[in-house]
């Protein structure tokens, strides 16, 4: 069976991979990661691959990545041409918040999977998932009071849709967990196309 090693360090991704029952290691890599593509769901999968590749060759020095499948993944929101990362500070979720209420924008996220064989070639697939996300319209004081819930700060685009945030949320086009920063129906058929032999558990004793 191979092994399954997710290369990040958000505790959503972890939940949504646990959440389908597969069994996995994290690692995480401290290198800095840059872009120099200018689409969103090209610089989505590009910061994705570097995640996974960072992961990868730190294991590599380590000895031995044979058998062993390694994912990484990146979120961005995307406004017209506009990209919105993680906000820097409080004035700049105030920013993000106020240009994304009252309209829809979009989400990407890139999941890039590096799959090793037993000599250790490596086949690698990257790939953007977008989902539509309408935002009602807020208020200036709704969306102070939802930047003191100290919940936009290390989210892209300055929410999570998972927390408080779903007052806001008037409806979505896609999937939803892509939004939360795993697209994971997407990683399981792929690791299933890729011959990986570990099922949901739980799924055999229905
Ligand atoms: C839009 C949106 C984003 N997010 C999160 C998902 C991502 O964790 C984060 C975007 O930051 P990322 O840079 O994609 O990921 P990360 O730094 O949290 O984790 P790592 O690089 O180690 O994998 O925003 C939500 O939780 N809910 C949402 O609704």
């Amino acid at each position: 069976m191979k092994k399954i090693i997710l290369a990040s360090a958000s505790p959503r991704r972890r939940e949504l991979l646990s959440q389908i029952g597969l069994e996995f290691e994290i690692v995480i890599s401290h290198k800095e990661e840059s872009y120099e593509s200018t689409r969103p769901e090209e610089i989505v999968k590009e910061l994705a691959l570097m995640k996974a590749e960072n992961v990868a060759s730190e294991l590599r020095e380590k000895g031995g990545l044979e058998d062993t499948v390694v994912i990484g993944a990146d979120t961005i929101v995307a406004l017209d041409q506009q990209i919105l990362g993680k906000p820097k500070d409080e004035e700049d979720a105030y920013q993000m918040l106020t240009s994304l209420q009252g309209r829809s924008h979009q989400v990407f996220t890139g999941a890039a999977i590096l799959d090793f064989d037993q000599t250790g070639n490596c086949q690698v697939s990257s790939h953007a998932v977008e989902t539509r996300v309408y935002v009602h319209e807020m208020d200036r004081q709704e969306i102070l009071s939802y930047i003191k819930s100290k919940e936009p700060m290390d989210k892209a685009g300055a929410y999570g849709i998972q927390g408080k945030f779903a007052a806001y949320i008037d409806k979505i086009e896609g999937d939803y967990y892509n939004v939360v920063g795993l697209p994971v129906s997407y990683i399981y058929q792929q690791l299933k196309k890729t011959g990986i032999t570990q099922s949901p558990k739980g799924a055999a004793d229905k």
